[in-house]
């Protein structure tokens, strides 16, 4: 059998199908699935031994016949699996092997060669929007952290990120980054090319190229060493912390402002405000049938997403970044970077290039601050009163000095809009309910403690 053939093979459908559900990427575990098929294969590269590139889209089927999800798995086909690779197999058959091409440096450069090229290897396309440097790449290596897609470092310069599950439409990673070539200042990373194709008829965004910011340090990680240190230098540490949350509220309000230049403001009227209360209270109840404990709040939580519709004067609205937390900033030699503007993940493009309010964001970031501290103190064991009060005083210092920096660049300061942001900061408490019971249940007591903390408040 030829490398090419293997694509297309029912056994390597049936490979896939045991192998798909324990991606940390799969987003379908809890909903067993009837079928895995290749629906699409697109060979992009064929190496002079006959080894294969081909990039995969697997459609999943589910039993209680749902929509179905699409995924993508980019693989290497070849005779024998490379030392390096071996950690990406996939599966045997025959005389062959399928491995994850994001593992693969031969095959990597293949792609980027693609993209610096703009060719097209049909139905995809290759988009460069410059920055390439001459000459083939000496090294990459796939990230290997916790993230929803799969992002390969290149030369410790450019990060490919290869969108796992494809919804249709453009994916905001690409369309906002592109949006803001020409204004986009030093808190985002600049974008350098793209892969797009068509599934089932529409636009679909396959990776982005991005600069990669070298030796930059998250928000989390510097959370976890703030947190460290707060057992043993409590003073010192809420105030060094505090000091970069002052920061990073500079850097998302100069964003806000960078996106609200180029893709515009809008305001949310009455019709519109019981719209978005009403899709909260649709979202809530999508995930108390994921969630069950979530539903002994649920009155409480439409209540409070209810109060939405009763704003009075409206809520401004401009394109956000739509899935802010700590994890999705880096502090470079530059400052604070937001990073990764695909908004939720599980939700269709279109509800992702819905205009928000600014508060959306910052809401993520002040769950953000107290997920790092209610996490360090499911991690610290049985309860400590002291350290959970330590726990809390570092969350609002940092909460609080964040507001002040986004104010004192947007002029504006969030803690002064009560209701839309307590109604925001609920809202992605129960999405992160939705997530964790989904992606990492271990963690799903942290947002569950949140709604009721906040529903008391
Ligand atoms: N441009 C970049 N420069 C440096 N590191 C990056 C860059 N983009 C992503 N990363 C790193 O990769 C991790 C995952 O990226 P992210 O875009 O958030 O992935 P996902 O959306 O798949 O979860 C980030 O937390 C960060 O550590
Ligand atoms: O993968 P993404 O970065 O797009 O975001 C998803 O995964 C995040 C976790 O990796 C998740 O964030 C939640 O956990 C974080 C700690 O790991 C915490 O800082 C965030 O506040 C919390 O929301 C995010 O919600 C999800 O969309």
């Amino acid at each position: 059998m030829t490398a090419a053939a293997v694509a297309l093979d029912h056994r390597l459908a049936r490979a896939l199908d045991a192998w798909l559900p324990w991606q940390r990427w799969y987003a379908g575990k809890g909903r067993p699935h009837t079928a895995v098929t290749v629906v699409q294969s697109t060979p992009f590269s064929e190496l002079p031994d006959g080894s294969v590139g081909s990039i995969l889209v697997l459609r999943v089927d589910f039993a209680d016949r749902g929509a179905a999800e699409h995924y993508q798995v980019p693989v290497g086909i070849r005779a024998s699996l490379p030392d390096p690779v071996a950690p990406y197999l996939i599966a045997a058959l025959d005389d062959l092997v399928v491995y994850e091409a994001t593992g693969d440096h031969e095959l990597v450069t293949e792609l980027l060669g693609l993209v610096a090229g703009e060719h097209a290897r049909d139905p995809l396309g290759f988009t460069s929007f410059g920055g390439f440097a001459d000459g083939p790449p000496l090294s990459s290596r796939p990230l290997g952290v916790e993230q929803t897609n799969t992002s390969v470092v290149v030369d410790d310069r450019y990060v490919v990120k290869f969108f796992r599950r494809l919804h249709p439409g453009v994916n905001p990673e690409l369309e906002l980054p592109r949006a803001l070539a020409a204004s986009a200042g030093r808190h985002t990373a600049a974008l350098h090319g793209a892969v797009e194709g068509h599934l089932d008829g529409a636009p679909v965004t396959y990776a982005v190229v991005q600069s990669f910011l070298a030796g930059a340090v998250d928000g989390w990680a510097l959370a976890q060493d703030s947190l460290h240190r707060l057992r043993t230098e409590p003073w010192s540490a809420v105030r060094e912390f505090a000091a970069e949350a002052f920061e990073m509220g500079r850097a998302v309000a100069t964003v806000h402002a960078e996106l609200a230049a180029g893709l515009g403001t809008g305001l949310l009227g009455p019709a519109e405000l019981a719209g978005l209360a009403a899709t909260m209270a649709r979202q809530l109840d999508e995930s108390c049938r994921v969630v069950p404990e979530l539903a002994l709040h649920r009155v409480d939580l439409a209540a409070a997403f209810a109060e939405v519709a009763r704003l009075p004067g409206g809520a401004e609205t401009q394109r956000v970044h739509g899935d802010l937390h700590l994890g999705q900033l880096l502090r470079g030699p530059a400052g604070w970077a937001l990073i990764d503007f695909e908004g939720e993940p599980s939700l269709p493009m279109a509800e992702r290039a819905v205009p928000h309010s600014p508060l959306r964001d910052v809401a993520g970031m002040l769950r953000s601050f107290e997920y790092a501290a209610d996490h360090a103190d499911l991690l610290a064991g049985p309860s400590n009163p002291a350290a959970t009060a330590r726990l809390r005083i570092w969350a609002e210092q940092g909460a609080d000095a964040f507001c002040l920096g986004y104010a004192g660049v947007a002029g504006w300061d969030p803690r002064g809009q009560d209701a839309l942001l307590r109604a925001h900061t609920l809202h992605k408490a129960v999405y992160e309910a939705h997530y964790e019971a989904r992606h990492r249940p271990d963690f799903l007591p942290i947002p569950l403690a949140a709604v009721r903390r906040l529903l008391a408040q």
